[in-house]
């Protein structure tokens, strides 16, 4: 049978939008407490980015099904995703304050790094996950332009402490990869995995 709808198991209100763009009928399904989502964001020893993001992402979907499974909620697929920016082996994620920001964007000037998201899907018995990896060139951003940056709140809630969709975006040279993976949920690929649930996209 083909679903009418799926559950979102995301807080970011940008996921939310993405998906809209699909014209996919979501309902939010809120896993989590704010406390236990740090706990599971943890990085552990030596953990590669690619590691990190999707076994994070893995474990916001068990999180979401547990929550479906307690509240006895109606049958449907749901997508989860994590979004980590990794500069060679460093792993960036959500500032903690402002000055953690800055010092974030400072490491990102004038460098290439890498925006990875993982996405996963439950229906079912069935999971299945993908991985989307884009790679972002900074210009050079001086710590004026840094800290004015920061000042706007922006990069309050974003992994490496930017938004392309927003004024980060005249920091950014060049891009390879999925704009909207950027962003936190890549369309081409979450597409994939919803076709993949039944639906015809
Ligand atoms: C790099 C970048 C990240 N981001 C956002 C996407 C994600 O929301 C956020 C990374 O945090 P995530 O932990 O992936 O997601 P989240 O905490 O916002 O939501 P949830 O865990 O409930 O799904 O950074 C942008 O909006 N624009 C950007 O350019």
């Amino acid at each position: 049978m083909t679903p009418e709808f799926i559950y979102l198991a995301s807080q970011s209100p940008r996921r939310a939008q993405l998906l809209g763009q699909l014209g996919v009928k979501h309902e939010l399904l809120l896993a989590l407490p704010d406390e236990d989502v740090e706990a599971l964001e943890a990085v552990l020893p030596g953990e590669s980015p690619t590691a990190y993001v999707q076994r994070v992402t893995s474990l916001k979907l068990d999180a979401a099904m547990a929550r479906w499974e307690q509240r006895s909620l109606p049958r449907a697929p749901i997508l989860c995703a994590d979004t980590t920016v990794a500069l060679g082996r460093t792993i960036l994620g959500k500032p903690e304050d402002a000055a953690n920001a800055e010092r974030m964007l400072a490491m990102l000037s004038g460098h290439t790094h890498r925006v990875m998201t993982a996405i996963a899907l439950q229906h079912g018995a069935e999971r299945w996950a993908l991985l989307n990896v884009s790679h972002v060139r900074f210009a050079p951003i001086d710590a004026d332009r840094i800290a004015a940056y920061v000042a706007t709140g922006e990069p309050l809630g974003k992994a490496g402490a930017y938004a392309i969709q927003g004024r980060a975006a005249a920091f950014i040279e060049h891009i390879s990869g999925s704009h909207s993976g950027i962003m936190g949920l890549p369309m081409f690929e979450t597409a994939r995995l919803l076709r993949q649930a039944g639906f015809r996209l």
